[in-house]
């Protein structure tokens, strides 16, 4: 059985309610981009590990029990000394503003080097490989550990997806991420991410002008462009993956969306919605990543790729906590609601 492999560092999330720490109300929940995209996927009956780094210890034995109830294999968790990555989010907050609070340094992840991986073994039975601009965010190690395995995963014909997420609260050891990111990403087959990341952590920057006050068709022709500028200038790339997600202007909380992808010279787009009432706004991202992902593995088309990835990270929207608990049927149906 080939499956896809999810590397990156699995991270605890505590989330201080309204109120807290007078009130308690501290709620926990396990997230990281990259466990993310691995709990949506195995949810959609897709073979998928999780690579990561943890401390040997009885709060790890309970996560990779999490995991495997939620069918994701975790051979491919290296034990290392070094602590569990923890950061702290308030409910609602966006992971870019300054509501999130990283507590990572010194975790078994940020600890690791390339020596750790018998890469060899690490790959065998992989046909896929997904990692994101999160983890060289972390340390140089980590950076040097996601370079090397890119690298071992090229060399063996296994395809690879890259998502762009920029972390500004990350990035603190003296690289910035276009001194890092495009190595990684000249291996990658799949890039994921939105216009303006691509300039900033690609180099590819966009044409002047984009907005939110244009009209999805406005917005998917600089997505057209970027995509074939990145395409040329990172030819091992296949696919592009872009989202636009805006503040919608009836209200300070609601989202604006619409999701791209481009295949071959050509953009396919999802109907653009607003969405209000969201319980959450960590791993939308992840789960369109997740959607496109599980678009190729179930051989559908361009079109109902980024209508399935665009209709899974919406519904993120309403869950509570990092990874999704969506299922196929669930994601099918809001489809036909974005399309209705
Ligand atoms: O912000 C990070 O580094 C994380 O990986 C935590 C979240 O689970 C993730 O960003 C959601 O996309």
């Amino acid at each position: 059985m080939q499956e896809i492999l999810c590397f990156g560092e699995l991270l605890l999330r505590l989330s201080p309610e309204a109120g807290w720490p007078a009130k308690g109300g501290l709620s926990s929940y396990i997230g990281g981009a990259e466990l993310n995209v691995a709990m949506a996927l195995a949810g959609w009956q897709i073979p998928v590990a999780m690579g990561t780094a943890l401390p040997a210890s009885p709060v790890t034995d309970l996560l990779k029990v999490y995991l495997n109830q939620g069918h994701v294999t975790t051979r491919t968790i290296i034990e290392k000394e070094g602590r569990i990555g923890t950061y702290y989010l308030t409910p609602g907050a966006d992971l870019k503003s300054a509501g999130v609070v990283y507590d990572r340094a010194y975790s078994a992840f940020s600890l690791l080097t390339p020596k750790d991986v018998d890469f060899d073994a690490y790959l065998q039975g992989i046909s896929h490989l997904h990692l994101t601009a999160i983890s060289p965010a972390v340390s140089q190690t980590a950076a040097d550990s996601c370079l090397a395995l890119v690298e071992a995963a090229s060399r063996r014909a296994i395809t690879i997806s890259l998502d762009l997420n920029y972390r500004s609260k990350l990035w603190k050891y003296g690289k910035a991420p276009i001194d890092i990111i495009p190595a990684i990403a000249s291996h990658a087959t799949f890039i994921m991410g939105n216009i303006w990341a691509a300039g900033q952590m690609l180099g590819i920057d966009p044409e002047s002008g984009a907005d939110q006050t244009m009209d999805p068709d406005a917005l998917a022709i600089f997505a057209k462009k970027s995509a074939e500028k990145l395409t040329e200038a990172y030819p091992t790339c296949q696919q592009v993956g872009y989202t636009f997600r805006f503040n919608a202007p009836q209200s300070e909380e609601a989202v604006r969306y619409f999701g791209c992808l481009y295949q071959k010279g050509v953009l396919y787009q999802s109907r653009q919605k607003d969405y209000d009432g969201i319980a959450d706004r960590a791993g939308s991202g992840d789960c369109f990543m997740a959607g496109l992902l599980y678009g190729n593995a179930a051989g559908l088309s361009a079109q109902q790729t980024v209508d399935f990835a665009t209709a899974a990270a919406t519904g993120k929207f309403y869950e509570k906590g990092d990874h999704t608990r969506q299922s196929l049927e669930t994601v099918e149906k809001r489809v036909a609601l974005l399309n209705a």
